[in-house]
């Protein structure tokens, strides 16, 4: 079938939580890109907790707001099928993972490599900036990143990978590093992943979710998981990081569930000096334990997204050192399919961990 006889469709929520498809810009007939963009046929997309959030609850915080109908995704990966006349790096044919970001490049964080914090930036999926679940999108073609014969599902787990190797960076984790990671997620169980590959030991897993824990260790044999208790202190939760981690304490916490009694328990099992880097997000306004942190010297951290880590994450997943991430991918659908791929991936009890959603090319 030929692009043109496939009509585009997005996947699309509004300010009443419905979740539908609909027909979505651009036109298949009208495919032309803007000068510095290429038009991608989007064949893997993956669900994102965000994606769920911004349906479900219809904003991210006071900033985030779903105020219109909104396309939803920014975990996609995709074919080139039409470039813009100044875009020299891409033909169409090559196959690329699409990083969602689109940053203005002219204020300071854009200019000193910080362009996760551009005031400005254009992030798809975030609202109003219509996301990347559709079958064609456009896109500058300086935030698509060729992929080459990598399977365009692991293209799409780029976007999470980014994220949790950001995490990994930013907390410094080293060679022999015992490191906790709080809540086994599609974002915790892949920075469990990208923290073994850094060389970190032990490595000491969370989650109130005893099929979470299971999952993360049949990936990763060599995880020490802690299930934390429903109404059980974050001093109790800290005493069994430390009994899993054989005694000792971490010296990083990968906060990975926003929620403030698993970032109280993260920094409890800290050592002296140790980091607590808060990749997850949550409440508004959350307590931190002042004079814990205050008399153990322990650094706190935090992300906004990433920066810097696309063309790294391609690296590392071709040369084989972060084998298995693909079997987060618990559940695929077609792009027809997208209602109930988001009732799956919105459903604690289905099991899943990360939901696909493909179109044929
Ligand atoms: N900082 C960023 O730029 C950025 C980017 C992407 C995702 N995130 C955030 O990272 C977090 C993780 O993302 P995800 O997709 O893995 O989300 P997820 O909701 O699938 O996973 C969170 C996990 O934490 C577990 N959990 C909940 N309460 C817990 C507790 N008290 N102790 C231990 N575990 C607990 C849950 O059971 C779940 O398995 C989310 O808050 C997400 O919004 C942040
Ligand atoms: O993976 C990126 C994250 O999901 C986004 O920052 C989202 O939380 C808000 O836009
Ligand atoms: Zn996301
Ligand atoms: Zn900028």
């Amino acid at each position: 079938m030929t692009v043109s006889e496939r009509p585009n469709i997005g996947v699309y929520t509004n300010p009443s939580h419905a979740l539908y498809i609909a027909p979505a810009e651009p036109a298949a007939e009208n495919l032309a890109p803007a000068a510095d963009e290429v038009i991608v046929h989007v064949v893997a997309t993956g669900i994102c907790g965000s994606d769920i959030h911004f349906q479900k609850h219809g904003q991210i915080g006071p900033t985030m707001v779903v105020r219109e109908e909104h396309i939803l995704g920014h975990e996609s990966a995709g074919i080139v099928i039409a470039v813009g006349n100044d875009v020299t790096s891409l033909v169409a044919g090559d196959r690329v993972a699409l990083e969602p970001g689109v940053p203005c490049y002219k204020c300071d964080q854009c200019l000193t490599g910080h362009y996760n914090g551009c005031p400005d930036v254009q992030f798809k999926s975030t609202p109003p900036v219509p996301g990347f679940l559709r079958r064609y999108v456009n896109h500058p073609a300086r935030w698509c990143h060729k992929i080459n014969d990598m399977p365009y599902e692991l293209g799409a787990l780029l976007e999470p990978l980014s994220v949790a190797l950001f995490g990994v960076e930013t907390a410094g984790v080293v060679l022999g590093d015992p490191v906790v990671i709080c809540g086994a997620g599609p974002i915790g169980i892949v920075s469990a992943l990208c923290a073994r590959a850094a060389g970190a030991e032990p490595i000491v897993l969370t989650d109130i979710d005893q099929g979470r824990l299971d999952f993360a260790k049949s990936l990763v044999p060599s995880l020490r998981t802690v299930l934390v208790g429903r109404g059980e202190t974050a001093e109790d939760t800290a005493e069994h990081i430390i009994s899993a981690a054989g005694g000792i304490r971490p010296r990083v916490c990968l906060e990975c569930t926003g929620v403030q009694s698993s970032l109280h328990a993260g920094i409890y099992s800290l050592c002296f000096r140790g980091v607590c880097h808060c990749i997850g997000v949550g409440a508004s306004t959350q307590s931190i334990p002042f004079m814990i942190l205050s008399v153990n010297e322990i650094e706190v951290k935090f992300q906004y997204r990433y920066a810097n880590q696309w063309p790294k994450a391609i690296r590392l997943v071709n040369a084989g050192l972060l084998d298995g991430i693909e079997k987060i991918i618990t559940h695929r659908f077609a792009l027809e399919e997208a209602v109930t791929a988001f009732e799956t991936s919105g459903n604690p009890k289905s099991g899943s961990v990360k939901v696909m959603i493909l179109d044929s090319e």
